[in-house]
């Protein structure tokens, strides 16, 4: 029974990414079972998370759901705050007396973004103290700790999880090819990558992205785009389309999440990456 543990601030977008995850297990594995087990389904109302002795309780039910599907082939996907290492460490004990595969997605949306989403939510928000205190007690997966590795973070503003792209792959492989650990180690995370970073490595490529489009949108195919000192851009003479663009954005992005590079670095780098990917360096 392969388990993949999610975890992130309250409101990060947990159940949204868990969704995709099914989904891009359906959509690859049609012949597994794929459980979902979440606060919704156990009826695990947000309030418990108010008082230490609930939240226990609802913690064995978690853990009680989770067992309920203990087979070889079938897939859980645990979908909750999981904030307290302890309980990640109980669930990947879980894993290895089961002797399967194990991994944890950390949906990383910083908490400012968070706080928004949820002040946008109509019906069953986190009360603004219980959004607090949860960020607060939050903590965060490392990836040096067994129990919450191989871990794979996801930064809020990536696309839909695509079951060919990005770190779906990765995952994948480590969940299905029982593999307790993926084969090449640029492929985990390093625990150091912090949301600070992600979001940077995010944002950067994307301020590059658009000076491209912009500048293609200009008839500059063929030409020099200079982002900044560091990063210049040169173009092929055919324009190259916004998919492309988008795609070659994502696999550096996803490259370097796993190693992390200076943030002064990250314009100049994906410059040189895309000028090899253009054939114009
Ligand atoms: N990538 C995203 N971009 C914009 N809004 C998002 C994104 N992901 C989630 N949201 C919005 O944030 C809200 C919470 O999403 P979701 O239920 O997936 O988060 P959650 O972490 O599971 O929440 P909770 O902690 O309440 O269980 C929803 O209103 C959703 O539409």
């Amino acid at each position: 029974m392969p388990i993949i543990l999610i975890t992130g601030y309250p409101c990060s977008g947990k159940t949204t990414r868990a969704n995709e995850i099914v989904a891009a297990f359906k959509a690859k594995a049609p012949d597994r079972k794929v459980h979902l087990v979440s606060d919704e389904m156990l009826e695990i109302d947000k309030s418990v998370y108010r008082d230490a002795k609930q939240e226990k309780i609802a913690r064995a039910n978690i853990m009680s759901a989770i067992k309920r599907y203990f087979s070889r082939e079938d897939i859980v996907v645990v979908d909750g705050l999981n904030y307290i290492k302890g309980f990640r460490y109980q669930i990947f004990c879980e894993a290895k007396a089961e002797q399967t595969t194990f991994a944890v997605v950390h949906v990383g949306t910083p908490a400012n973004v968070c706080r928004a989403w949820n002040e946008a939510v109509q019906k069953n928000h986190w009360g603004e103290d219980l959004f607090d205190a949860l960020v607060f007690r939050y903590e965060e997966p490392n990836g040096m700790n067994r129990w919450d590795s191989p871990l794979y973070t996801i930064p809020y503003s990536d696309p839909i999880i695509s079951p060919n792209e990005g770190i779906f792959p990765l995952l994948f492989d480590s969940i299905i090819h029982a593999k307790t650990k993926p084969p090449n180690i640029a492929t985990i995370l390093k625990p150091a990558v912090s949301i600070d970073y992600i979001y940077e490595l995010d944002k950067q490529t994307q301020d590059v992205v658009k000076h491209i489009l912009g500048r293609q949108q200009d008839g500059g195919a063929g030409q020099t785009v200079v982002v900044s000192d560091d990063c210049t851009v040169r173009l092929p003479i055919e324009n190259v389309a916004t998919a492309q663009v988008q795609r070659l954005r994502r696999n550096f992005v996803a490259l370097n999440k796993v190693r992390q590079i200076d943030c002064g670095r990250i314009k100049g780098a994906f410059a040189e990456f895309l000028n090899r990917n253009f054939g114009t360096a």
